[in-house]
């Protein structure tokens, strides 16, 4: 494993491709992301959003490219396994609590398991976890005695408790009512401003212009654009993005 200066980018896509098959969900995708960087993917259904933050955090093998993440090449698929909660994130949209534990067991279960933290130092960082994100009055419940919006909050804290170095948000509040999205939005918004690396698949563009540093436009595969959100929202440059931002916008 070959290692980088301290400083360079966090999150280094060269080159990726990838198929299903004969899908060539990802083309040539070249993507630097500097620590502390919010970066918010946005694009069409199908352009293959879920599957380049898939392929982030080791949850999809590429066949062509490298990623490397803190100067670090992915390792191979077996090793890729072992290594996949160590130091990325991962938020998806329908929150994968474990339901038959409590909210701090789920909290506790990776650091517990794979960083064999003790059970008093896992639990005392997840009360304050779950107090940063609103729901320390919940730990001793289950996930089913929690709303949506509560869930999303518990998968957060479960993520940070991991001390990654990049989280990654896979359309995180997709599944939610609409009243409980804000909620969602606004834990997201406080890490960003803390200072946390985040990749955040979205359809949310209000959290993309208050908190991301660069808006990623991907159409088939590709990413086609990428601007500061004001830049991007006040002036997409490619037809493709301009006819996604007036549907979303107008939805
Ligand atoms: N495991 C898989 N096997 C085969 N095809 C897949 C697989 N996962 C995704 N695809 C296909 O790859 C393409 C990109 O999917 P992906 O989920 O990355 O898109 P997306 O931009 O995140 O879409 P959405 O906004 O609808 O979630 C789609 O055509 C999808 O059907």
């Amino acid at each position: 494993m070959t290692s980088q200066l301290a400083g360079g980018p966090l999150v280094q896509l060269t080159g990726v491709n990838k198929w299903f098959g004969e899908l060539h969900v990802l083309q040539d995708i070249d993507l630097s992301i500097d620590r502390g960087e919010v970066v918010v993917v946005i694009g069409p259904s199908g352009s293959g959003k879920s599957t380049l933050c898939r392929t982030i955090n080791r949850l999809e093998t590429i066949q062509q490219g490298e990623i490397r993440i803190d100067g670090e090449k992915l390792p191979e698929e077996g090793k890729a396994l072992a290594r996949l909660r160590s130091d990325v994130g991962m938020v998806f949209q329908s929150f994968n609590l474990f339901a038959h534990k409590t909210i701090l067991e789920n909290v506790t279960l990776a650091p517990t398991k794979v960083r064999r933290q003790s059970k008093a130092q896992a639990e005392q960082r997840a009360r304050e976890l779950l107090d940063r994100v609103g729901v320390g009055h919940q730990a001793d419940k289950y996930p089913a005695q929690l709303s949506g919006g509560q869930q999303q909050r518990v998968a957060i804290a479960r993520a940070l408790a991991m001390d990654p170095k990049v989280i990654l948000f896979d359309e995180p509040t997709s599944a939610l009512d609409p009243e409980m999205i804000n909620e969602v939005l606004d834990v997201m918004t406080t890490l960003a401003r803390e200072g946390m690396t985040m990749v955040v698949v979205t359809h949310e563009m209000g959290f993309a212009r208050r908190a991301a540093n660069r808006v990623v436009f991907m159409d088939g595969g590709r990413i086609v654009e990428a601007a500061e959100p004001e830049t991007f929202f006040s002036n997409p440059r490619s037809e493709r993005a301009r006819d996604f931002l007036s549907k979303i916008l107008n939805h």
